[in-house]
């Protein structure tokens, strides 16, 4: 069995966290054990002293500046000694949080350089520090009228967070999921070794921090749990269709609502439902297909595509081709490599690939202990692998003018990543100048999605591993035919094709007012959106994951979908409080956005002339990437500028 499904409940709302811990092993182990710069932001939160921080300030430093700073022991046992005493001694720690102006002050010494007043409020938020009071409890807020419903499509990470936050917000609402459970992406994904490249501390809702990770960053069998979880404390499973696919959305102007037509896919029954807001939470990393490949059909073995694999193929002493060289590839040859007997990676595209030695490392238990018994420590914890995650890495993907356009790299910066990646590269495949000379890109990093080494590298310089980077040609009944005349036998062949992200709308038919098509509105994939959320023409249509709003430079989709969510709520109680019944963006400040969209863009790393990845669509524009930093999408996503919409 592939260790890297087995997995532990997430204790969701199990908040042991009380003082005074009782002294004893556990406690000791967990502050040895523990991220020291995070034991001292608790510390400070606890005593609210603020010498400490004065003492610890000259000695932290941001790892992308001075990654192996030390900090002098004296300063680490006294830091120990005094939080062991706060927390056993009753009555030792002061209550409340400290004043904002000190937990600013905080943040800046335990990431070691300023974190602006513009990055405050997102912090907060996504620290787990401040969750707002559910709206419904707002006083004088418009209210939902009664019979006005929400329907959202898909019960993934996005689609569970709506139904949350429409639910406190006092939405009446229905999820429609095909799937039949939730968890979208990773509900689907089983296939060996798959994983969330973001941070497990990081990647999860901001108010729902487990302290329950098995790694630093999460298996994908950790995030079903995780999901599922979820959806057992908030009940959400009651307001969920599963099984069911939506195929159409038609709005009606008359009445204002979107007729949706659903199937239930175990009867194949077809009904209508009838919404008068819809928020598209289906995801973009859904579509896949086995490769249209000569001879595929003919194939006696087992053939999968990563996406849709089955757990219980068994691999051991099996002869394996591996069809891709992306993410997934990268997970699942790091994890067959071992126990096949022949393992042949067919390489079409390269990638870049980074050094993290988190990805493969177990959370200790002493870390876990820490992360559920000491107070504070999960938020500030997962502050600091946000910040380390989030806009700092931004100046990697914006172009230095002074860089000549056909290079490799689009600034310093970048080239320094550059380097970072190729040193690592040169050290693992020292002795193979065969695979360095294959597998070394040609393009800037971080102009297509980079991907964590977990032990690929490891994997291809194994004497039973082939990396082969001739076309496939033909897939026979035994086995791969390559454009080199080669033949590989084998008995599996996994897919780790990807996705088709092309054409967002996948085959949703969606018709807005006078009968627009948004297939055709969008046609030749030049989608465009207003904030990557709505579309003049299409009132109370909402999107996650739509046209440039993914910050592809960082973060993780969460923060994402946490500020479209938001966004969305707050765009309904506009119009609520507007006595409206609609509210779609005009087509000026569409237009407007997009021009600013365009203008920036020209600056990013996406527009590199060999910048080539599914971040564009097939006319090269890149259609996914947000060109902003993650604070400006967080902030702007605080509600709609009132003269950007129509309400009627
Ligand atoms: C292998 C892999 C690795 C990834 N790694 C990362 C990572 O490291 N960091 C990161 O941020 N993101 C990563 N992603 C992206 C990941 O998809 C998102 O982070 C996140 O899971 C998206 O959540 P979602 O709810 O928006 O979409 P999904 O998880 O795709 O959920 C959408 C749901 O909608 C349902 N649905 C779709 N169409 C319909 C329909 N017509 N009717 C009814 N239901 C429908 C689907 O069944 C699905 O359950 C990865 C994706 C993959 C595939």
């Amino acid at each position: 069995m592939d260790m890297r499904t087995q997995t532990s409940p997430h204790r969701l709302g199990d908040d042991s966290r009380t003082l005074p811990i009782a002294d004893g092993p556990e406690l000791r182990a967990a502050l040895e054990a523990a991220n020291l710069q995070t034991l001292l932001m608790v510390y400070v939160h606890l005593t609210h002293d603020e010498s400490m921080l004065e003492t610890f300030k000259v000695h932290i430093h941001p790892p992308y500046t001075n990654p192996d700073y030390q900090i002098p022991q004296d300063c680490i046992e006294d830091l120990r000694e005094k939080l062991l005493y706060v927390l056993t001694t009753p009555g030792a720690a002061r209550p409340g949080d400290p004043p904002l102006d000190l937990m600013k002050k905080m943040m800046s010494v335990g990431v070691g350089e300023p974190v602006e007043d513009e990055f405050i409020p997102m912090v907060m938020e996504q620290a787990g520090f401040q969750r707002t009071a559910p709206r419904k409890e707002k006083p004088g807020r418009t209210p939902p009228p009664p019979g006005f419903k929400v329907l959202v499509i898909g019960a993934g990470l996005t689609g569970l967070l709506a139904s949350i936050e429409l639910e406190r917000a006092g939405y009446d609402h229905v999820v429609i999921e095909k799937n039949e459970e939730v968890g979208g992406t990773w509900w689907k994904n089983r296939y060996p070794g798959v994983g969330v490249d973001t941070p497990s501390h990081f990647y999860s809702y901001s108010f729902e921090i487990s302290p329950e990770w098995n790694h630093y960053h999460p298996h994908g069998a950790d995030m079903r749990e995780y999901f599922r979880s979820v959806a057992d404390k908030y009940d959400l499973r009651r307001n969920i269709r599963f099984q069911t696919k939506v195929h159409s959305l038609e709005y009606d102007e008359k009445d204002a609502v979107w007729n949706v037509t659903v199937e239930d896919l175990k009867s194949g029954k077809r009904d209508v439902i009838r919404a008068n807001a819809v928020f598209n939470a289906f995801g973009t990393a859904d579509r896949w297909s086995l490769p249209d490949i000569k001879g595929i059909d003919s194939y006696k073995g087992i053939i999968t595509h990563s996406a849709g694999y089955d757990e219980t193929i068994d691999l051991k002493g099996k002869r394996v081709a591996v069809i891709g060289t992306g993410a997934s590839s990268a997970q699942i040859v790091a994890t067959i490599a071992s126990e096949v007997s022949e393992l042949a990676v067919f390489m079409r595209t390269k990638h870049w690939m980074i050094n993290n030695p988190e990805v493969t490392k177990e959370v200790p238990e002493a870390v876990k202990w820490a992360l559920r018994h000491i107070p504070h420590y999960k938020e500030w914890f997962r502050f600091r692998v946000f910040w380390f995650a989030a806009d700092g890495l931004y100046p990697n993907v914006v172009k230095d003018p002074s860089y000549p356009e056909d290079g490799i790299a689009v600034s310093a910066l970048n080239e320094g990543m550059r380097q970072y990646a190729l040193s690592h590269m040169r050290h693992k495949l020292a002795g193979r100048p065969d695979l360095m000379e294959k597998l070394t890109p040609d393009f800037p990093i971080f102009s297509k999605r980079i991907v964590m080494d977990a032990g690929w590298y490891d994997a291809l310089v194994m004497p039973h591993v082939t990396l082969e980077d001739s076309p496939i040609t033909e897939i026979t009944p035994t086995g791969i035919r390559t454009a080199n005349g080669r033949e590989y036998e084998v008995d599996v062949i996994i897919c780790a094709t990807g996705f088709r992200h092309g054409k967002l709308v996948k085959d949703l038919k969606i018709t807005g007012r006078e009968g627009h098509d948004l297939a055709v509105d969008w046609a030749d994939e030049e989608e465009r959106a207003y904030m990557g959320t709505t579309i003049p023409g299409y009132p109370n249509y909402f999107m996650s994951v739509g046209p440039n709003a993914g910050p592809n430079h960082a973060g993780g989709l969460n923060i994402v979908s946490e500020a479209q969510v938001h966004y969305m709520i707050e765009c309904l109680d506009h119009m609520l409080a507007s006595g409206a019944r609609t509210i779609e963006p005009t087509q000026e400040a569409f237009v407007r956005h997009n021009r600013r969209i365009d203008d920036r863009m020209k600056h990013m790393i996406w527009t590199h002339p060999k910048s080539k990845s599914y971040y564009q669509n097939s006319k090269g524009r890149p259609v996914g990437p947000w060109p902003f930093r993650l604070v400006d999408m967080w902030n702007e996503m605080r509600g709609p500028v009132r003269e950007d919409f129509r309400v009627e």
